[in-house]
């Protein structure tokens, strides 16, 4: 088989980081190759090389053994490679023939013909078989719907070469087996894919290649049939690691969550629940059940239209962060990247930002103090950086994310509510997160995980299970897979 795509010896460095040391992958034509790291591995580099947004400053791209484009022209580089991100590039105000469209309007004159735009879009969801409404505002669309559009976009363009970074992380189940079926009639017609996910299983379901960076360099490229599973993690983390223990504890008798009576419309109806200090309490449910609806209510995100909460002792105000925050709650939000960190600001700051009053005296900090706590954080997290100084807006996503979970735990939080924290975590530090949270309910915080990671919720006490906006079950420790996930999809009360 020819290869369709090749990175060579590809260097790229971030003043005193090198994001990518002379690394490579050569993807065969027509196949599923997956690229996998740890957190920081260089991932998200090669992405950016891949599809023309930087110049690596050494070595060279080629497509079909052709040299890459120039990166200004743009259109040279949509005609041969997408990427559908995590975080959409689809603008939530236009709608999506517009989406779909932009910048390649059918002008006739100056003026936009906008019923011949609504029909080329319409045309184009039907040959990929996309079916949502082009006349819909893109901001309306689910995950999932977006993610169609973009492909289908990408496709368009007469790119036969498709990115999907870490496209099952906002995805329920069966979103995610909707997403492999359509992978596999791409691939059926012939597109190129390179697959990012910290999920391994996936891996082996819908990719025949995988690539293995390790600390910016290339590591290893096989058939994913030749790679078994213990190997391909030794390969990602340089050691061979063990499956996460939970650990086992006796709650205690006060109470740091408790909710009554809380209803939100479209979301969830006549919710309680109540968490003991030093328990863990998990939040399971498909993507429709209201579970991060719930838990967004629970930190004061949003305002449930009837019931109240009562955290640490004291009711806290509806819908209001601040009150949530100082009655002794710490929390993990879903979109880190509007709620949960302060991207200009170091690791330091952001980490230590709820206990700042603790490090100094009179309104100031002692820097020694933040960079000593926040050195001690680094390393409890295991987070890969330059140092404490460096801008968390640097870090690659799994490593900010660790600094998201390192400031909620950094005021020994009363109660925690984290949601999906392992969501785009490598292998290795999911087991350090996951052991961070065990800390802290050891320290005696009643928390709430809401994960779609049924090895997340293993760690929990309990799970509530969620569907349709009701707690349908109390599911206590010891489930099995598919009885956890009979109750998640309704099949059983
Ligand atoms: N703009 C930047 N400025 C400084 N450092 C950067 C920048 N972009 C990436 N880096 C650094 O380059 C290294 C590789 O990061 P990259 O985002 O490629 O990792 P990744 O494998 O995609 O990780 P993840 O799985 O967490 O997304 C990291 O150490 C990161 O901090």
């Amino acid at each position: 088989m020819s290869v369709h795509v090749e990175a060579r010896n590809v260097t790229k460095r971030f003043g005193p980081t090198v994001a990518l040391n002379g690394a490579g992958i050569a993807i065969a034509e027509g196949e599923t190759h997956a690229l996998l790291g740890r957190n920081g591995a260089g991932k998200s580099t090669l992405v950016s090389i891949l599809t023309g947004l930087q110049a690596p400053d050494e070595g060279e791209v080629l497509f079909s053994g052709e040299a890459a484009p120039a990166l200004a022209d743009r259109d040279a580089w949509r005609r041969r490679v997408a990427c559908v991100y995590q975080k959409s590039t689809i603008i939530p105000t236009l709608t999506v023939a517009e989406n779909l469209y932009l910048n390649r309007h059918q002008t006739s004159g100056r003026l936009i013909r906008w019923g011949a735009l609504r029909r080329s879009a319409r045309e184009l969801l039907d040959r990929y078989g996309v079916d949502v409404d082009a006349s819909a505002l893109a901001g309306d669309l689910g995950v999932e719907q977006r993610q169609l559009v973009e492909i289908a976009r990408a496709l368009s363009f007469g790119a036969r070469f498709i990115i999907l970074d870490e496209p099952t992380a906002q995805l329920d189940g069966p979103a995610i087996e909707r997403l492999f079926e359509r992978m596999r009639a791409l691939r059926e017609q012939g597109v190129t894919m390179m697959y990012i996910s910290h999920h391994l299983d996936e891996v082996y379901e819908i990719c025949q290649s995988v690539t293995v960076f390790r600390d910016a360099r290339h590591v290893v490229t096989r058939p994913v049939s030749e790679l078994p599973h213990d190997e391909l993690v030794a390969a990602m983390t340089g050691e061979a690691t063990t499956a996460y223990q939970a650990r086992s504890r006796t709650p205690g008798t006060s109470v740091a969550i408790s909710a009554t009576g809380l209803s939100l419309r479209d979301r969830y109806q006549d919710v309680a629940l109540e968490v003991r200090a030093g328990e863990l309490v998990g939040l399971a449910g498909s993507g429709s059940s209201g579970k991060v609806g719930l838990a967004e209510t629970l930190v004061g995100l949003r305002r449930a239209d009837t019931g109240t909460i009562v955290i640490n002792g004291t009711a806290v105000k509806p819908g209001d962060v601040p009150s949530a925050l100082g009655a002794g709650l710490g929390f993990v939000p879903q979109d880190r990247h509007h709620e949960g960190f302060v991207p200009l600001l170091s690791i330091a700051e952001n980490a230590t930002m709820p206990i700042a009053h603790k490090l100094g005296r009179f309104g100031t900090v002692f820097p020694s103090r933040r960079r000593a706590r926040a050195v001690q954080m680094i390393e409890d997290l295991d987070i890969k950086t330059e140092g404490p100084d460096q801008p968390v807006g640097d870090l690659s996503g799994g490593n900010a994310q660790k600094v998201v979970l390192a400031r909620a735990l950094s005021d020994s939080p009363a109660a925690l509510v984290v949601i999906n924290p392992t969501a785009g975590v490598d292998v290795k530090a999911k087991q350090s997160l996951l052991g961070a949270v065990e800390d802290a309910v050891e320290r005696g915080a009643g928390a709430v995980l809401v994960s779609d990671e049924l090895d997340d919720l293993r760690i929990c006490d309990r799970v509530l299970v969620m569907f349709h906006g009701r707690v349908v079950k109390d599911v206590p420790r010891g489930w099995s897979d598919p009885e956890l996930v009979a109750v998640m999809e309704g099949m059983e009360e």
